[in-house]
């Protein structure tokens, strides 16, 4: 029996090409975490985000991504805000496009590309599957809650990507790698999607527009 879970589809078409979105991933567990972090790319730009739009830092654990998501934010608005000189003595942030030399006195053609906005969104992914101690259900319970609140505190929608299975079979599963002969579905897709989504509404919310 086939089931009913998932996401329906929005109920207008969005369009991602104006938006900047940071992934945030942990590094646990990494080959579920590199098929989710690929998956949530691929759909990104599907839905019409640039790539130089989609910035990927990375941390050691899922435990780290409550504050890197908050630093990342933090430091988009810093950026959004900075000027030619601040480029120029190295504020940067590590984007997936690398950003090419300037030399001194570089002209403001260079700086072209440079990203004019904070994020609209960012997508925390993780991958926690239980062991045999607590340890698991400290870090599902305060990583979930504090991703909220991040969110929440800066305004920002930050998508909660984060697996907390019970079997490696589960996680691998929800990324699209089943050992069996259903491979599962990657996760990380439907995760672009509300990362779209909700910095659209955002957008339009904050500008009264509803
Ligand atoms: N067991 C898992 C962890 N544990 C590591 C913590 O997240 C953290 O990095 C460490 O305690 C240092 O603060 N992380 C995962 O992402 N997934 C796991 O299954
Ligand atoms: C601190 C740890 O990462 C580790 O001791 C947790 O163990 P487990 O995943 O078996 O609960």
């Amino acid at each position: 029996m086939s089931s009913i879970k998932g996401p329906a589809p929005p109920p207008t078409k969005l369009d991602g090409s104006p938006l900047r979105v940071a992934i945030v991933h942990s590094r646990w567990n990494k080959e579920v975490i590199d098929a989710l972090v690929a998956g949530t790319i691929s759909k990104l730009k599907e839905q019409g985000v640039k790539e130089h739009n989609i910035i990927v830092q990375s941390v050691p654990g899922s435990f780290e991504l409550p504050l890197a998501c908050s630093k990342v934010i933090s430091g988009s608005h810093v950026q959004a805000g900075a000027t030619a000189t601040d480029l120029l003595g190295g504020l940067s942030f590590g984007t997936s496009t690398p950003r090419p030399a300037t030399p001194a006195g570089g002209s403001s053609a260079m700086f072209a590309n440079m990203p004019s906005q904070p994020f609209d969104a960012v997508i925390a992914i993780g991958v926690l599957i239980k062991g045999s101690t607590m340890h698991f259900e400290y870090i599902c319970e305060s990583v979930s809650h504090a991703l909220m609140r991040v969110q929440l505190d800066t305004g920002v929608p930050v998508i909660f990507g984060v697996l907390t299975a019970l079997t490696d079979d589960q996680a691998l599963e929800r990324a699209g790698l089943g050992r069996g002969a259903n491979k599962g579905h990657n996760h990380g897709e439907d995760w672009a999607s509300a990362a779209v989504e909700m910095a659209s509404h955002s957008r339009r919310w904050s500008e009264g527009k509803f």
